[in-house]
């Protein structure tokens, strides 16, 4: 495993050549496999490794609402429904800005996903639905200036982009980075092997990993070729979709955002990543996708679809909603 974390230590040093540290909190990139899952947030970002500013912010706190509350070990106030239930996720009055130019581009979202559900996010372009998501998994470029953001009972405004992941946050981007000299098949050991440490289970060996592998390779109908590869180098669009998907059926995840998963999908490739996804899900796990098109939420059907316009979800409700901006495009539905 030395070498392999040679070539990880190697190709993040390529990605990540300058990385200076900010005033308050530097996000370390090493040898971590996690962190090179979390390469994707920089690497899609315009002012990749110059500062990295997390979106923690320590006077941010879980505020309570109606119903009756769990307070964990780190004081946040989580909310039941009625039926009990605890949130998976819940946000509250999210508000975020973009680090360099202090824009605020979310104005106060609020959502709630519960274990087991499968939300929808749509809107216009530029609404702010990327940026939602990014902001979710700690990407440096927005810093989050109000509201609270509670995962699994836990302040994920106090996690590390790493930390968020390893605490079972997975994040499909629009457009997966290249990670030259890495093959797929060693970065997901290596990326499964760190999230079984956190879990306190045992890791798995490469011979045990690949037979674990392989039957994921199934379930979104990639070939074994791709596991030789480096990871996404050379990738057409679908198939790094694709890979992204083999990556959550790995590595698993309490909560899957999945940004424009269907973009770029040819209409097999649409179905195979549907049924992966829905495959994978569990009474205990959750989606959270972002989708332009009605025909994504055919195969995989969600609970509900929320509309966001202009940094805050203006409208939710159920499969109806596609349906009627389908026919009648956002004027049926903003404000
Ligand atoms: N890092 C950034 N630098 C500059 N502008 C940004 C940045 N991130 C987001 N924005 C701006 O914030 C707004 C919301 O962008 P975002 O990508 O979240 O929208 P979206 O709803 O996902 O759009 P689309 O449907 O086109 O993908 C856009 O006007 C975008 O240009």
């Amino acid at each position: 495993m030395a070498g392999v974390n040679l070539h990880l230590r190697h190709s993040v040093t390529q990605l990540f050549p300058t990385i200076s540290s900010p005033p308050h909190r530097q996000v370390q990139l090493g040898t971590s496999p996690s962190r090179v899952i979390v390469s994707n947030l920089r690497a899609n970002s315009t002012a990749v490794a110059q500062t990295l500013r997390t979106t923690r912010r320590s006077d941010i706190t879980a505020s309570s609402s109606v119903g009756s509350s769990t307070t964990s070990s780190d004081s946040v106030v989580v909310d039941r429904d009625e039926e009990g239930r605890i949130p998976l996720l819940e946000v509250k009055d999210l508000r975020a800005v973009i680090v360099e130019t202090r824009q605020e581009i979310l104005k106060g979202v609020n959502l709630v996903v519960y274990e087991g559900e499968i939300h929808a996010v749509m809107g216009k372009n530029g609404s702010g639905k990327s940026t939602f998501s990014k902001v979710l998994v700690g990407h440096p470029d927005y810093e989050v200036t109000g509201g609270s953001i509670v995962f699994k009972g836990e302040n994920l405004l106090d996690m590390e982009p790493e930390e968020r992941s390893l605490a079972g946050l997975f994040m499909s981007f629009q457009s997966p980075v290249e990670i030259p000299g890495v093959s797929n098949m060693d970065f997901l050991n290596m990326a499964f092997n760190a999230r079984k440490r956190k879990l306190g289970e045992p890791e798995l060996d490469p011979i045990q990993f690949y037979s674990h592998l392989v039957s994921k390779l199934e379930v979104v109908n990639m070939k074994t070729d791709f596991l030789n590869r480096n990871v996404n180098e050379g990738f057409s669009g679908g198939e790094r979709k694709r890979n992204e998907i083999l990556q959550l059926a790995v590595l698993g995840a309490e909560l899957a955002i999945l940004d424009e998963i269907d973009s770029g999908l040819d209409v097999d490739a649409l179905q195979d990543v549907a049924k992966a996804v829905n495959g994978l899900l569990t009474p205990k796990n959750s989606v959270l996708m972002i989708t332009h098109y009605q025909r994504l939420l055919d195969y995989i059907k969600p609970t509900l679809i929320h509309i966001m316009e202009n940094g805050r979800i203006i409208k939710t409700g159920d499969k109806s909603l596609a349906k009627l901006l389908e026919k009648e495009g956002y004027k049926a539905i903003s404000g």
